[in-house]
Formats: C-alpha cells, structure tokens, sequence
C-alpha cells in the first residue's frame, strides 16, 4: 500500500457531512475504494443509438431495463440522469445512485464546435431530493471536456459540484475528455494523465477517463502515467462500444492490476445485453473489480447459465 491508496477524508468534507461521506465510500466500494460504476447516461449522451438497433437486445429499448439491471445485478453505484431517478426510483429505492448533473447530445461533432456541457441540475436539487424520498444518493457525476474553448466554465462548474457534494457528504466523479478542436489525439496517454491531473487538482474522488492508446504498448501499461498524475483522486476506465465478454473481463483485470486503476465505469457492454446475460455480467465485473477475482473466475460467473 503508498501513502496514495490510504483513504483519507478530503478537509471540504465538514465535520456534520463526515459520517455520510464515508458511509457512502463504503456503500459504492465495499470498503475496498475500488468502485464499479454502470453507466446509463447514455440516453443523453448518445441518444437512442445505444439502445436500439443491430446488436442490441430489445429490453435495451426502456429506460426500465437499466433499472433491472442495476437493482439485480451486483454494481457499486448507478449514473444516470436525475429525470430517470425520479421517474424509476419509486420502485428501486435499493440501488446506489450517482446522479449525472451535466449531459450533451453527439449530434454536434467536435469538428462543427466545441463541446460544452453545463449542469442542468443542481447538486442542492439532489440533495433536496435525497434528503425528502431517502434515496441512496451516494454520489453526483460530471462531464469537462479539456481543450474545448469552453473548458473554463466546465472546471468552474465540476469546481463548484465537488465544494458543493462534499459539504452534503457525497462522492464526485468526473468524467473528463480531451476533446474539441484543439485535440489531435483525445486516447493520447499523455493528455489522458493530464485530465486525471485536472480531477486531482479539483479534488475529485473519482475520474473517469478513456483507456490510452499508442502504437505498440498495451493500454494497461500506458494507463500507468494517469495513476500516477491523479495521485488520491482514483482512475477508472470507460467501458467503450460492446466487445466479446472474455477480452472485456481480460482488460479490466489488467486496468486494474497492471495500470493501477480502481474500478470502471462500463453502460453499454453490460445493458446492450438482455436482462438476464446483463446481471450476470455485473456480477462479473463486480468480482474482478471489488471482490479481486482472477478472469477465469470472473467468466465461469459470467459463462453459467
Ligand atoms: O461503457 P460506455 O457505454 O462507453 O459508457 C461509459 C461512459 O462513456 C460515455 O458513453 C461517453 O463517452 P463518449 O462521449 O466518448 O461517447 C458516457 O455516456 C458513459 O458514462
């Protein structure tokens, strides 16, 4: 263990917001600060390509199905958008939710304009909600794309959600891409360890980063530089577009135990399936990443039917 991986309250924690702080950190890791996050803000973020068409099952079709999967499968939180938790949470008051507070569409290419994605709700409004419905909202979740020309209102306002989340005794993750004009290369490792270096500088508990790549060195081993720039915030990768179950399970063990990342965050490969294929891939990914199973474990628990 480094002096990195001891778990340490961050001093914008006040003292009255201390116990829900780390009664939340043990919820979404299990103690473990490992986290397995199920991304379903996909709705926004990519339209109805991701859950419709070639490919994908047809219980990916309802917003519900995203639920099921996050009440009966095994998952440390649940990101999705705040309408979706208060149109389903009535009926899934168990899921651990991390409500995503800024959202775009693809439609406008970064070739056209730069990304900018501002908050559309506040972290009081989850709050509010959290505090009157008992919800388990454990964490809020937002977007920077650095590089874009509006990078400076996006750190302002994932600045502004941290001081905000931690006074209420929730995590932050945030999800930060090189992106925009100015980006040649948005998978270049080296930019990819300055956006964990900008979460770290934040103070955020969690980034969500895409995996690096380059010619000729695995993603795991360039993934390093990342680990090492965000210091106590922890790394975590994105899950991609839907890719066979072995080679998915392989590079999230290799994530984690050669690039030192804790945990993933991963939508499509587990909701484009149907439910039950879905669960089981929670559960497998949930073994690799908190529970420390090897890849032949996690797939035998994938794999039985
Ligand atoms: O595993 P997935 O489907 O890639 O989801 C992980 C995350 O990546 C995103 O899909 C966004 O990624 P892009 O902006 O690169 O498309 C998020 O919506 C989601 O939280």
């Amino acid at each position: 263990m480094t002096a990195e991986d001891v778990f340490s309250i961050p001093l914008d924690v006040p003292f009255a917001a201390v116990d829900t702080f780390i009664a939340n950190y043990q919820r979404v890791t299990r103690g473990t600060g490992r986290l397995m996050l199920f991304a379903g803000d996909q709705k926004v973020e990519h339209l109805n390509d991701d859950f419709f068409g070639d490919g994908i099952h047809e219980d990916d079709s309802s917003p519900l199905h995203l639920f099921r999967i996050a009440s009966e499968g095994k998952v440390g939180v649940f990101a999705t958008q705040y309408g979706l938790v208060v149109r389903y949470g009535m009926d899934f008051p168990d899921i651990p939710y991390l409500v995503k507070l800024n959202s775009k569409t693809h439609l406008v290419k970064t070739q056209q304009k730069d990304p900018y994605s501002p908050l559309l709700v506040s972290v009081q409004d989850v709050v509010d909600l959290r505090d009157r419905t008992g919800l388990a909202i454990a964490a809020v979740g937002y977007t920077i794309y650095i590089g874009s020309e509006y990078e400076s209102e996006m750190m302002r306002e994932a600045q502004q959600v941290i001081l905000d989340a931690h006074k209420n005794g929730m995590l932050v993750v945030l999800w930060i891409y090189p992106r925009g004009a100015a980006v040649k290369d948005e998978k270049d490792p080296h930019l990819i360890a300055g956006a964990a270096g900008v979460a770290a500088a934040l103070g955020a508990d969690y980034v969500k980063v895409n995996a690096p790549k380059k010619e000729g060195t695995p993603s795991s081993e360039l993934l390093k530089e990342a680990v090492l720039a965000a210091g106590r915030t922890k790394v975590v990768c994105a899950g991609g577009s839907s890719i066979d179950e072995k080679k998915f399970i392989q590079e999230l063990y290799d994530q984690i135990h050669t690039g030192g990342a804790s945990g993933n965050a991963t939508g499509r490969n587990i909701h484009q399936k149907g439910l039950a294929a879905a669960v089981r891939f929670t559960e497998a990914i949930y073994a690799i990443t908190v529970e420390g199973a090897t890849v032949d474990e996690a797939w035998k628990i994938y794999s039985a039917e």
